[in-house]
Protein backbone atom coordinates (compact mmCIF):
# COMPACT_ATOMS: atom_id res chain seq x y z
CA UNK A 1 0.00 0.00 0.00
CA UNK A 2 1.11 3.56 -0.87
CA UNK A 3 1.00 5.54 2.17
CA UNK A 4 -1.76 7.22 4.25
CA UNK A 5 -5.26 6.37 3.24
CA UNK A 6 -8.44 7.95 4.52
CA UNK A 7 -12.11 6.67 3.37
CA UNK A 8 -14.73 9.75 3.43
CA UNK A 9 -18.18 7.53 3.57
CA UNK A 10 -21.25 9.58 2.89
CA UNK A 11 -23.87 7.50 3.76
CA UNK A 12 -26.34 9.36 2.33
CA UNK A 13 -25.28 8.83 -1.28
CA UNK A 14 -27.20 6.09 -3.55
CA UNK A 15 -30.39 7.21 -1.90
CA UNK A 16 -28.92 5.81 1.28
CA UNK A 17 -27.66 2.58 -0.56
CA UNK A 18 -23.94 3.17 1.10
CA UNK A 19 -25.37 3.72 4.71
CA UNK A 20 -27.14 0.22 4.34
CA UNK A 21 -23.41 -0.96 3.47
CA UNK A 22 -21.70 0.34 6.17
CA UNK A 23 -20.26 -2.44 7.87
CA UNK A 24 -19.94 -5.05 4.86
CA UNK A 25 -17.64 -1.43 3.31
CA UNK A 26 -15.75 -0.77 6.59
CA UNK A 27 -15.06 -4.77 6.89
CA UNK A 28 -13.83 -4.85 2.82
CA UNK A 29 -11.66 -1.70 3.62
CA UNK A 30 -9.97 -2.99 6.56
CA UNK A 31 -9.30 -6.45 4.58
CA UNK A 32 -7.59 -4.63 1.66
CA UNK A 33 -5.25 -2.38 4.10
CA UNK A 34 -3.05 -2.63 7.09
CA UNK A 35 -5.10 -0.91 10.21
CA UNK A 36 -2.59 1.60 10.88
CA UNK A 37 -2.37 3.11 7.10
CA UNK A 38 -5.96 3.69 7.30
CA UNK A 39 -8.75 5.90 8.69
CA UNK A 40 -12.61 5.46 7.94
CA UNK A 41 -15.11 8.78 8.72
CA UNK A 42 -18.85 8.05 7.80
CA UNK A 43 -19.60 11.89 7.37
CA UNK A 44 -22.46 13.14 9.93
CA UNK A 45 -23.72 16.04 7.61
CA UNK A 46 -23.42 17.78 4.57
CA UNK A 47 -19.81 19.69 4.27
CA UNK A 48 -18.05 17.49 6.60
CA UNK A 49 -16.39 15.61 3.98
CA UNK A 50 -14.62 18.82 3.09
CA UNK A 51 -13.54 19.03 6.71
CA UNK A 52 -12.13 15.11 7.03
CA UNK A 53 -10.62 15.81 3.74
CA UNK A 54 -9.01 19.02 4.66
CA UNK A 55 -7.56 17.73 8.02
CA UNK A 56 -6.29 14.57 6.25
CA UNK A 57 -2.42 14.20 6.70
CA UNK A 58 -0.20 16.11 3.90
CA UNK A 59 0.63 13.50 0.50
CA UNK A 60 -1.81 11.48 1.80
CA UNK A 61 -4.98 9.44 -0.34
CA UNK A 62 -8.83 10.64 0.08
CA UNK A 63 -11.32 8.14 -0.98
CA UNK A 64 -14.41 9.46 -1.66
CA UNK A 65 -17.14 6.55 -0.88
CA UNK A 66 -20.57 7.66 -2.49
CA UNK A 67 -21.76 9.92 -5.39
CA UNK A 68 -20.62 13.27 -6.96
CA UNK A 69 -21.56 15.16 -3.93
CA UNK A 70 -18.96 13.34 -2.26
CA UNK A 71 -16.25 13.84 -4.88
CA UNK A 72 -17.16 17.32 -5.13
CA UNK A 73 -16.35 17.58 -0.78
CA UNK A 74 -13.32 15.53 -1.55
CA UNK A 75 -12.10 17.59 -4.25
CA UNK A 76 -13.32 21.06 -2.21
CA UNK A 77 -11.06 19.59 0.64
CA UNK A 78 -7.74 18.73 -1.24
CA UNK A 79 -7.71 21.22 -3.58
CA UNK A 80 -4.54 23.30 -3.70
CA UNK A 81 -3.00 20.63 -1.68
CA UNK A 82 -0.70 17.15 -2.40
CA UNK A 83 -3.16 15.04 -1.74
CA UNK A 84 -4.70 12.80 -3.87
CA UNK A 85 -8.34 11.72 -4.66
CA UNK A 86 -9.80 7.87 -5.19
CA UNK A 87 -13.65 6.85 -5.64
CA UNK A 88 -15.57 3.99 -5.03
CA UNK A 89 -18.25 5.05 -6.86
CA UNK A 90 -21.82 4.16 -5.23
CA UNK A 91 -24.14 7.17 -5.86
CA UNK A 92 -26.89 7.75 -8.03
CA UNK A 93 -25.00 9.81 -10.62
CA UNK A 94 -21.32 8.78 -10.52
CA UNK A 95 -20.04 11.32 -13.29
CA UNK A 96 -16.64 11.81 -11.88
CA UNK A 97 -16.17 8.13 -11.66
CA UNK A 98 -17.16 7.77 -15.29
CA UNK A 99 -14.48 10.93 -16.37
CA UNK A 100 -12.12 8.89 -14.58
CA UNK A 101 -12.65 5.43 -15.93
CA UNK A 102 -13.32 4.23 -12.28
CA UNK A 103 -17.36 3.76 -13.09
CA UNK A 104 -17.62 0.00 -13.99
CA UNK A 105 -15.56 -1.41 -11.30
CA UNK A 106 -16.81 -3.38 -8.44
CA UNK A 107 -16.15 -2.89 -5.05
CA UNK A 108 -13.16 -4.92 -5.03
CA UNK A 109 -11.44 -3.67 -8.00
CA UNK A 110 -12.38 0.10 -6.93
CA UNK A 111 -10.69 -0.54 -3.36
CA UNK A 112 -7.66 -1.88 -4.95
CA UNK A 113 -6.93 0.95 -7.04
CA UNK A 114 -8.02 3.23 -4.04
CA UNK A 115 -4.99 1.28 -2.13
CA UNK A 116 -2.94 0.68 -4.71
CA UNK A 117 -3.33 2.85 -7.75
CA UNK A 118 -1.55 5.65 -9.86
CA UNK A 119 -1.83 9.05 -9.16
CA UNK A 120 -2.35 11.19 -11.95
CA UNK A 121 -3.02 15.00 -12.44
CA UNK A 122 -6.08 16.12 -14.18
CA UNK A 123 -7.16 19.54 -14.27
CA UNK A 124 -9.35 21.67 -11.76
CA UNK A 125 -12.17 24.20 -12.12
CA UNK A 126 -12.53 26.94 -10.60
CA UNK A 127 -15.72 28.66 -10.58
CA UNK A 128 -15.80 32.07 -8.40
CA UNK A 129 -12.79 30.61 -6.83
CA UNK A 130 -14.73 27.53 -5.37
CA UNK A 131 -13.05 24.44 -6.60
CA UNK A 132 -14.83 21.15 -8.93
CA UNK A 133 -13.93 18.21 -10.48
CA UNK A 134 -16.14 17.47 -13.11
CA UNK A 135 -18.91 19.73 -13.76
CA UNK A 136 -20.65 22.91 -13.20
CA UNK A 137 -24.10 23.53 -15.04
CA UNK A 138 -25.95 26.84 -15.10
CA UNK A 139 -29.56 27.31 -15.89
CA UNK A 140 -32.40 25.10 -16.92
CA UNK A 141 -30.65 21.89 -15.21
CA UNK A 142 -29.92 23.63 -11.85
CA UNK A 143 -33.79 25.12 -11.93
CA UNK A 144 -34.96 21.54 -11.95
CA UNK A 145 -32.33 20.45 -9.51
CA UNK A 146 -33.99 23.22 -7.31
CA UNK A 147 -37.11 22.96 -7.60
CA UNK A 148 -37.03 18.92 -6.93
CA UNK A 149 -35.81 20.30 -3.43
CA UNK A 150 -39.75 21.30 -2.97
CA UNK A 151 -41.40 18.58 -5.20
CA UNK A 152 -43.96 15.92 -2.71
CA UNK A 153 -41.73 13.68 -0.65
CA UNK A 154 -44.16 10.61 -2.09
CA UNK A 155 -42.92 11.52 -5.47
CA UNK A 156 -39.49 9.73 -6.15
CA UNK A 157 -37.40 8.94 -9.53
CA UNK A 158 -38.94 9.69 -12.83
CA UNK A 159 -41.92 10.85 -11.43
CA UNK A 160 -40.15 13.72 -9.23
CA UNK A 161 -37.97 14.36 -12.17
CA UNK A 162 -40.91 14.74 -14.64
CA UNK A 163 -42.54 16.88 -11.83
CA UNK A 164 -39.39 19.52 -11.53
CA UNK A 165 -39.34 19.98 -15.32
CA UNK A 166 -42.47 21.04 -16.12
CA UNK A 167 -43.09 23.21 -12.57
CA UNK A 168 -39.58 24.99 -14.07
CA UNK A 169 -41.65 24.93 -17.93
CA UNK A 170 -44.60 25.95 -16.00
CA UNK A 171 -42.26 29.75 -15.27
CA UNK A 172 -39.84 29.41 -17.91
CA UNK A 173 -38.40 33.06 -18.91
CA UNK A 174 -35.07 32.66 -19.95
CA UNK A 175 -31.98 35.04 -18.76
CA UNK A 176 -30.06 36.73 -20.97
CA UNK A 177 -26.29 35.86 -21.32
CA UNK A 178 -23.13 36.72 -22.07
CA UNK A 179 -20.05 34.31 -22.41
CA UNK A 180 -17.09 36.29 -22.49
CA UNK A 181 -13.99 34.07 -23.13
CA UNK A 182 -10.55 36.11 -22.70
CA UNK A 183 -12.21 39.38 -22.69
CA UNK A 184 -14.26 38.59 -26.27
CA UNK A 185 -17.83 37.93 -26.08
CA UNK A 186 -18.64 34.64 -27.98
CA UNK A 187 -22.51 34.65 -26.92
CA UNK A 188 -24.68 36.96 -26.58
CA UNK A 189 -28.50 36.32 -25.73
CA UNK A 190 -31.42 34.49 -24.28
CA UNK A 191 -29.65 30.70 -22.89
CA UNK A 192 -31.77 28.15 -21.95
CA UNK A 193 -28.79 26.40 -20.22
CA UNK A 194 -24.70 26.90 -20.59
CA UNK A 195 -22.33 23.79 -18.99
CA UNK A 196 -18.62 24.77 -18.04
CA UNK A 197 -17.23 21.36 -17.89
CA UNK A 198 -13.83 19.16 -17.09
CA UNK A 199 -15.60 16.21 -18.00
CA UNK A 200 -18.12 14.96 -20.65
CA UNK A 201 -20.96 14.13 -18.96
CA UNK A 202 -23.08 15.32 -15.93
CA UNK A 203 -25.82 14.34 -14.49
CA UNK A 204 -25.47 10.57 -14.54
CA UNK A 205 -24.13 9.91 -17.80
CA UNK A 206 -25.54 13.02 -20.22
CA UNK A 207 -22.91 13.82 -22.72
CA UNK A 208 -23.71 17.41 -23.09
CA UNK A 209 -19.97 18.19 -24.66
CA UNK A 210 -19.42 14.86 -25.27
CA UNK A 211 -15.41 15.47 -26.56
CA UNK A 212 -14.31 17.33 -23.37
CA UNK A 213 -10.81 15.52 -21.87
CA UNK A 214 -10.29 16.14 -18.46
CA UNK A 215 -6.28 16.69 -19.16
CA UNK A 216 -6.19 19.01 -21.63
CA UNK A 217 -6.30 22.21 -19.23
CA UNK A 218 -9.69 23.63 -20.96
CA UNK A 219 -13.16 23.77 -20.60
CA UNK A 220 -15.49 22.37 -22.64
CA UNK A 221 -18.77 24.74 -22.69
CA UNK A 222 -22.03 24.26 -23.95
CA UNK A 223 -24.74 27.28 -24.33
CA UNK A 224 -28.26 26.07 -25.16
CA UNK A 225 -29.74 29.35 -26.94
CA UNK A 226 -33.05 30.55 -26.66
CA UNK A 227 -35.83 27.77 -26.65
CA UNK A 228 -39.58 27.89 -26.38
CA UNK A 229 -41.27 25.48 -23.82
CA UNK A 230 -41.93 23.04 -26.90
CA UNK A 231 -38.22 23.29 -27.85
CA UNK A 232 -37.11 22.04 -24.99
CA UNK A 233 -39.62 19.04 -24.37
CA UNK A 234 -37.97 18.45 -28.01
CA UNK A 235 -34.31 19.20 -27.31
CA UNK A 236 -34.44 16.99 -24.17
CA UNK A 237 -34.18 13.65 -24.93
CA UNK A 238 -31.28 14.49 -27.60
CA UNK A 239 -29.67 15.61 -25.06
CA UNK A 240 -29.80 12.50 -23.18
CA UNK A 241 -28.92 10.62 -26.10
CA UNK A 242 -26.49 12.77 -27.55
CA UNK A 243 -27.63 14.32 -30.50
CA UNK A 244 -27.91 17.89 -29.49
CA UNK A 245 -24.30 18.44 -31.06
CA UNK A 246 -25.55 19.57 -34.47
CA UNK A 247 -28.92 21.33 -33.11
CA UNK A 248 -28.94 25.35 -34.65
CA UNK A 249 -29.41 26.68 -31.62
CA UNK A 250 -26.62 24.93 -29.20
CA UNK A 251 -23.29 26.26 -29.07
CA UNK A 252 -20.01 25.18 -28.65
CA UNK A 253 -16.59 27.02 -27.25
CA UNK A 254 -13.21 25.66 -25.75
CA UNK A 255 -10.95 27.60 -23.35
CA UNK A 256 -8.57 28.04 -20.13
CA UNK A 257 -11.34 30.96 -18.74
CA UNK A 258 -14.48 31.95 -19.31
CA UNK A 259 -17.05 34.34 -18.02
CA UNK A 260 -20.95 33.63 -17.97
CA UNK A 261 -22.45 37.22 -16.96
CA UNK A 262 -26.64 37.15 -16.79
CA UNK A 263 -29.15 39.76 -16.12
CA UNK A 264 -30.35 38.05 -12.89
CA UNK A 265 -29.19 35.92 -10.78
CA UNK A 266 -29.29 32.14 -12.02
CA UNK A 267 -29.21 29.10 -10.43
CA UNK A 268 -26.15 26.20 -10.62
CA UNK A 269 -24.62 23.07 -9.83
CA UNK A 270 -21.09 22.40 -9.37
CA UNK A 271 -20.67 18.35 -10.26
CA UNK A 272 -24.52 18.15 -9.38
CA UNK A 273 -24.08 20.12 -6.00
CA UNK A 274 -26.49 23.43 -6.10
CA UNK A 275 -24.45 26.72 -5.42
CA UNK A 276 -25.96 30.26 -4.56
CA UNK A 277 -27.55 31.45 -7.58
CA UNK A 278 -25.28 34.13 -8.87
CA UNK A 279 -25.23 36.79 -11.62
CA UNK A 280 -21.29 36.36 -12.83
CA UNK A 281 -20.03 33.06 -12.89
CA UNK A 282 -15.96 33.33 -13.47
CA UNK A 283 -14.62 30.18 -14.45
CA UNK A 284 -11.29 28.49 -15.17
CA UNK A 285 -9.44 25.46 -15.34
CA UNK A 286 -6.25 25.12 -13.46
CA UNK A 287 -4.25 23.00 -15.32
CA UNK A 288 -2.88 19.55 -13.78
CA UNK A 289 -4.78 20.92 -10.66
CA UNK A 290 -6.39 17.91 -9.57
CA UNK A 291 -4.21 14.59 -8.39
CA UNK A 292 -6.47 11.70 -8.97
CA UNK A 293 -5.83 7.50 -7.99
CA UNK A 294 -6.73 5.66 -11.11
CA UNK A 295 -6.09 2.28 -12.41
N1 LIG B 1 -24.31 12.23 6.84
C1 LIG B 1 -24.94 12.84 5.84
N2 LIG B 1 -26.30 13.00 5.89
C2 LIG B 1 -26.97 13.58 4.88
N3 LIG B 1 -26.39 14.06 3.75
C3 LIG B 1 -25.04 13.93 3.66
C4 LIG B 1 -24.25 13.32 4.69
N4 LIG B 1 -22.95 13.35 4.30
C5 LIG B 1 -22.93 13.95 3.09
N5 LIG B 1 -24.17 14.29 2.69
C6 LIG B 1 -24.63 14.93 1.42
O1 LIG B 1 -25.21 13.90 0.61
C7 LIG B 1 -25.41 14.46 -0.67
C8 LIG B 1 -25.50 13.39 -1.74
O2 LIG B 1 -24.29 12.73 -1.86
P1 LIG B 1 -23.75 12.15 -3.24
O3 LIG B 1 -23.94 13.16 -4.32
O4 LIG B 1 -22.39 11.64 -3.00
O5 LIG B 1 -24.70 10.93 -3.52
P2 LIG B 1 -25.72 10.72 -4.72
O6 LIG B 1 -26.63 11.89 -4.81
O7 LIG B 1 -26.30 9.37 -4.55
O8 LIG B 1 -24.75 10.66 -5.98
P3 LIG B 1 -24.67 11.48 -7.36
O9 LIG B 1 -24.42 12.92 -7.02
O10 LIG B 1 -23.51 10.84 -8.08
O11 LIG B 1 -25.99 11.28 -8.03
C9 LIG B 1 -24.29 15.47 -0.84
O12 LIG B 1 -24.89 16.72 -1.05
C10 LIG B 1 -23.56 15.47 0.52
O13 LIG B 1 -23.21 16.78 0.93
Amino acid sequence: MSGFTTFVINPAAGRGRVGQMLRQLEATIRQHGRSSDIEIIVTQAPGHGIEVARSAPAGSRVIAVGGDGTVHEVVRGIAGSDKAIGVIPIGSGNDFARMVGLHRHDLGAALRTALHGGIHPIDLGLVNNQPYGASLGIGFDAAVARKALSAPTFLRGMPRYLYSIFGVLKDLQLPTLELIQNGQTVYQGPSLLVALMNASTYGGGIPIVPDAIPTDGLISAAVAGEFSRLGVVGILPRLILGRHVHHPRLHFFRGAEFTARFDRPVPAHSDGELIEPATEYRVHMVPGGLKVIRP
